[in-house]
């Protein structure tokens, strides 16, 4: 776990304009990196991971951006070079409570539905670790910059025996096609930016003190696109896959409640946790 003085090492002074959001989202801040670009850094120590409130706070935040007409295009940051995002917080699954295992999923297709489906253009400055959710967080941009070297991305829910729901199965096929996928998935590998950048998975590989300047470079250059063309293209990519879910989406609460709650599975995720607190 990061001390207080390693995680202010970790994090760059970020120049902030003052928050947008109310304090209850704390674990989240949002400023302006222009007057039609939005910055929305994950901040929620020491892992950036999606537990019940953080994915709530996610959404409300994008959606409170997307409310903004003013707004064409958001940068998705973390404020620790370290960790882009843990992924799920997997203590939200280990010995749940059912109904609040449900409200989890359901706050979790919610990320998934906000920022996949946003209108605005989006790029994910990954500079630090992003497996499972933090791999999903950062497939729903339409851009992805990833340090070269350290940090791992992937889709590691095999190690966890746990499975990815097809919502984000079929985002990972769509980005890394359906061999790489496959192999990917079925091993639950992590790559280093590098072997990401060569399936595809991410879009460009830089050194660390590149990574951000460069997002920035890149969302304020999307941001000039004309934005009633990318909206309507992004749905027209979309659209279908969002609506599958929206359609379904009790059917993957009961899908994921199930496989979650099974003995085996509660086994293995409680052994995947220990080995975490353990390190
Ligand atoms: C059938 C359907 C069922 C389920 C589908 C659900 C889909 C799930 C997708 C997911 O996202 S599951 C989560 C997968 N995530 C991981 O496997 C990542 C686990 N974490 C790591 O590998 C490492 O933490 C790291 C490589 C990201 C960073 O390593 P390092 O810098 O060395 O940090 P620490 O490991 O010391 O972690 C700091 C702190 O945070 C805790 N933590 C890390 N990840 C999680 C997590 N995902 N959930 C809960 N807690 C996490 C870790 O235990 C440390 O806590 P301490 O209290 O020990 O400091």
């Amino acid at each position: 776990m990061f001390s207080t003085a390693a995680r202010a090492l970790a994090s760059r002074s970020l120049p902030r304009a003052p928050s947008i959001l109310p304090p209850s989202r704390s674990m989240l801040t949002v400023s302006r990196l222009s007057p039609s670009v939005a910055e929305l850094t994950l901040d929620k120590a020491p892992a950036n991971t999606l537990s019940l409130e953080m994915a709530l706070a996610f959404s409300a935040a994008v959606s409170e951006i997307e409310a903004d007409p003013s707004v064409t295009a958001l940068l998705l940051r973390s404020s620790s070079t370290k960790i882009f995002s843990a992924g799920l917080d997997i203590s939200e699954m280990s010995g749940p409570e059912p109904a609040r295992l449900a409200d989890f999923w359901r706050a979790i297709q919610g990320t998934y539905l906000s920022l996949y489906s946003s209108r605005l253009a989006t790029v994910a400055c990954i500079e630090g670790h992003a497996p499972a959710g933090g791999c999903l967080l950062s497939l729903m941009a339409d851009y992805r910059i990833m340090t070269g070297g350290g940090p791992r991305i992937g889709l590691n829910e095999t190690a966890l025996g746990i499975a990815a729901p097809y919502w984000l199965k079929d985002m990972f096929v769509e980005t890394v096609g359906r061999r790489n996928a496959e192999l990917a998935l079925l091993k639950g590998t992590l790559f280093t930016g590098e072997e990401a950048l060569a399936v595809g998975l991410v879009d460009e590989v830089l050194p660390l003190e590149e990574v951000y300047p460069r997002a920035k470079e890149e969302v304020l250059k999307l941001a000039r696109i004309p934005a009633k063309g990318r909206a309507e293209t992004k749905r027209l990519l979309r659209g279908a896959a969002v609506d599958e879910l929206l359609a379904g989406r009790e059917a993957d609460v009961a899908w994921f409640t199930e496989f979650v709650l099974e003995e085996g599975t509660q086994k293995g995720i409680k052994a995947y946790l220990d080995s975490l607190k353990k390190k």
